[in-house]
């Protein structure tokens, strides 16, 4: 629950206060912050374009934890694990906006900052030391490190927790670990799916073109569009309403194709199908394969957001959504499927750059309950899967538990189903992510980290 308080007191429809109290809902229940940006959003009826700026400071601060928190070391006498949190998420907070953030004058960022503090209830004494912190910052500007390098190693700030920069150290060497925290610590690229039953990426182009927005045609996947400058409100691009586009990284529109080659009339499954990033693209094929399509889902949020993206792009459509686990889609005695898309949840290490609160919410624990998990789904997608048809097995995760190692622990109690490689059905510049017969990117600025394995069933 937010701070509220005095009785009958409202929080405030603040930018910064919105920024604080995701951080410290982020922190007390590991949840992602966007839903909870949202949520704060509504409670505290944040105005559209203030809830922009506080996810800016949001996602930066988490961008820049470290670096953020070697300032508070410096600048404050107390120990920083005493503070209460939304104290110290309002220096992370302030700290960012007066160091990152130019376009906000240091006053206001400063007072902002101090009225969340104030409007949270906390005592005269707490706003007041927010305000000598933060002021004092600016006083030291000058020769306080800067935020791109960290004194003690001479190298960009990694700002990733130390498990996660010690496994990718172990992994792929010392440069190549810190190539991807740089890469994850820049915003990225926004990526755009053009659905191709409403427009082509052709007159997508030229529509953004024509309203000043720059953009290139994606390096890999047929339908991708990047858009490196564009900071503003998705619905605000041209043709949202219509169903235009979806957003969606290269790697994640490249997923589905594994499934090819697809059989005229055949019956597909995406088995995960969260928001519906992948459904959209097996629709798109059902207009020439009359393909028949089903997508499950069982969080109601997501599966809620899947309806509105499928009425936005493809109203009408004859796909068929449920929502449910694949265990109660096997129960009923659904299948089988000619394909089957198990896009599972999992720690998501390969997306941290565009998510950050990920790096933070995770610990290393998590990645032997997520393989459990995923050992599970593909176990039940075996069963509904017809003799010949295809399994492919997706996550948007970096480690060998929650990829290589649940195909081969899979593969073994299944020896039905044998790996094939992906190689044909990918277009040739994505042929470079394909290792060990698994299709599996690491981030940088124009693909996000992603895992996809490709199966046959005799
Ligand atoms: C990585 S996300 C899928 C993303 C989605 N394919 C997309 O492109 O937007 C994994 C999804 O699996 C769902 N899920 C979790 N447990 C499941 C289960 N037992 N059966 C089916 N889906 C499940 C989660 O709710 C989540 O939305």
């Amino acid at each position: 629950m937010p701070r509220i308080p005095q009785k009958n007191r409202k929080p405030p429809k603040t930018a910064r206060y919105a920024a604080i109290e995701t951080l410290c809902r982020m922190e007390r229940s590991r949840s992602p912050v966007k839903p909870l940006l949202e949520g704060i959003g509504v409670e505290c009826r944040v105005p559209a374009a203030d809830r922009g700026l506080a996810m800016t400071i949001v996602y930066g601060v988490l961008r820049h934890r470290q670096y953020l928190e070697s300032l508070m070391d410096r600048l404050c006498r107390h120990p920083r694990h005493k503070f209460d949190p939304f104290i110290l998420h309002s220096l992370e907070v302030g700290l960012f906006q007066l160091l990152r953030l130019d376009r906000i004058p240091q006053s206001a960022a400063v007072n902002e900052t101090v009225q969340a503090v104030k409007a949270a209830g906390l005592p005269q004494r707490l706003q007041g030391f927010v305000n000598g912190i933060l002021r004092e910052s600016i006083r030291q500007r000058p020769t306080l490190p800067g935020i791109d390098t960290d004194p003690q190693s001479g190298r960009p700030w990694l700002n990733h927790p130390a498990w996660l920069t010690n496994r990718w150290r172990q992994r792929f060497g010392e440069d190549e670990m810190r190539r991807i925290c740089a890469s994850n610590n820049e915003e990225p690229t926004l990526v755009l799916k053009i659905n191709g039953t409403a427009t082509t990426r052709e007159q997508y182009r030229m529509s953004l073109t024509s309203a000043g927005i720059a953009c290139r045609d994606g390096l890999f996947a047929p339908q991708a569009l990047a858009l490196p400058d564009c900071q503003g409100a998705i619905p605000l691009l041209p043709g949202y309403a219509a169903g235009h586009f979806l957003v969606q990284d290269e790697a994640t529109q490249l997923a589905p194709l594994l499934l090819g080659p697809f059989r005229p009339g055949g019956r597909y499954l995406d088995a995960c199908a969260g928001l519906g990033g992948k459904t959209c693209h097996l629709i798109e094929l059902e207009h020439d394969l009359a393909l028949r399509i089903t997508a499950i889902e069982p969080d109601p949020y997501r599966y809620r957001k899947l309806g509105e993206n499928l009425q936005r792009l493809y109203p009408g459509t004859g796909c068929t959504t449920r929502q449910c686990t694949l265990q109660d889609l096997v129960a009923a005695g659904d299948g089988p499927f000619d394909g089957i898309l198990v896009d599972a949840p999992c720690s998501g290490t390969g997306v941290t750059g565009r998510h950050p609160d990920i790096r933070w919410n995770r610990t290393e624990a998590d990645l032997l309950r997520y393989q459990a998990t995923q050992l599970e789904l593909l176990d039940q997608a075996a069963a509904m899967t017809a003799a010949g048809g295809i399994l492919v097995y997706a996550t948007c995760s970096l480690e060998p538990e929650e990829n290589e190692e649940v195909i081969r622990l899979f593969l073994l109690r299944h020896d039905q189903f044998r790996l094939t490689d992906p190689e044909p059905l990918l277009p040739s510049a994505a042929g470079r992510f394909i290792a060990d017969r698994c299709f599996a990117p690491r981030p940088d600025a124009t693909i996000d980290g992603f895992f996809a394995a490709r199966m046959v069933r005799r």
